[in-house]
């Protein structure tokens, strides 16, 4: 078998391409419609974000300006801790603006949660959340969240963004990957 192929690494779909590009329409409707007359600034968090983020803001068809913030979870185990560490902060002054936070899953809701009360003390006039996925079963801390893809089972995923050591983050579907691929 091609070593490189990636079909034999996949277990489940979860989310198909086609309910992705669907979805992202009537999430861009409501954001359109939600920031009307607005001014509003998209925060993708570097790196899951990336491919939710160049077709969310290409299914918008309001002016938005882009920026970009890489963060780093860090703590004892393999699981977020919640301590949080700017790896790349926005090029942005926040001062008065309406600022919606582009992410690829919710997963115990630590880094969001974490983000969102830094990104609150820069004096923003709003700070709202789209995510693509979300476990509910995994969340750890309650968030407000306004825009969501998707709410998936509380099983590792990757696909559109998300990776397993830095691979398939160029699956265009969200799935749970095949046993072999841990071993
Ligand atoms: O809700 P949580 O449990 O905090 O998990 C969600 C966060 O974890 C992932 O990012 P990660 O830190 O793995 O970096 P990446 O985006 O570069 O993959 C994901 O993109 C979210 O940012
Ligand atoms: O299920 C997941 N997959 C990939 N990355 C993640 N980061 C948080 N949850 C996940
Ligand atoms: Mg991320």
């Amino acid at each position: 078998m091609d070593n490189n192929d990636l079909g034999s690494d996949i277990d489940k779909v979860l989310v198909t391409e086609d309910q992705i590009k669907a979805r992202l329409v009537e999430l861009a409707e409501e954001i359109d419609k939600d920031y009307a007359g607005k001014d509003l600034l998209i925060v993708g968090v570097l790196k899951g974000a990336v491919m939710v983020m160049a077709d969310l803001a290409r299914a918008l068809h309001s002016h938005v300006t882009m920026d970009w913030m890489a963060v780093s979870s860090y703590g004892s185990g393999t699981q977020s801790s919640g301590v949080v560490r700017i790896l790349k902060d926005l090029d942005a002054d926040l001062t008065g603006r309406h600022v919606l936070v582009v992410e690829d899953i919710i997963d115990s809701g630590l880094t969001l949660s974490w983000l969102v009360s830094n990104l609150g003390s820069r004096g923003p006039a709003s700070v709202e959340i789209c995510t693509m996925l979300r476990k509910p079963e995994a969340a750890k801390v309650s968030i407000d969240v306004k825009y969501v893809g998707f709410d998936v089972p509380n099983e590792f995923v990757i696909g559109y963004g998300l990776d397993y050591a830095e691979k398939y983050r160029n699956v265009p579907f969200v799935a749970t990957l095949a046993e072999h691929v841990y071993k």
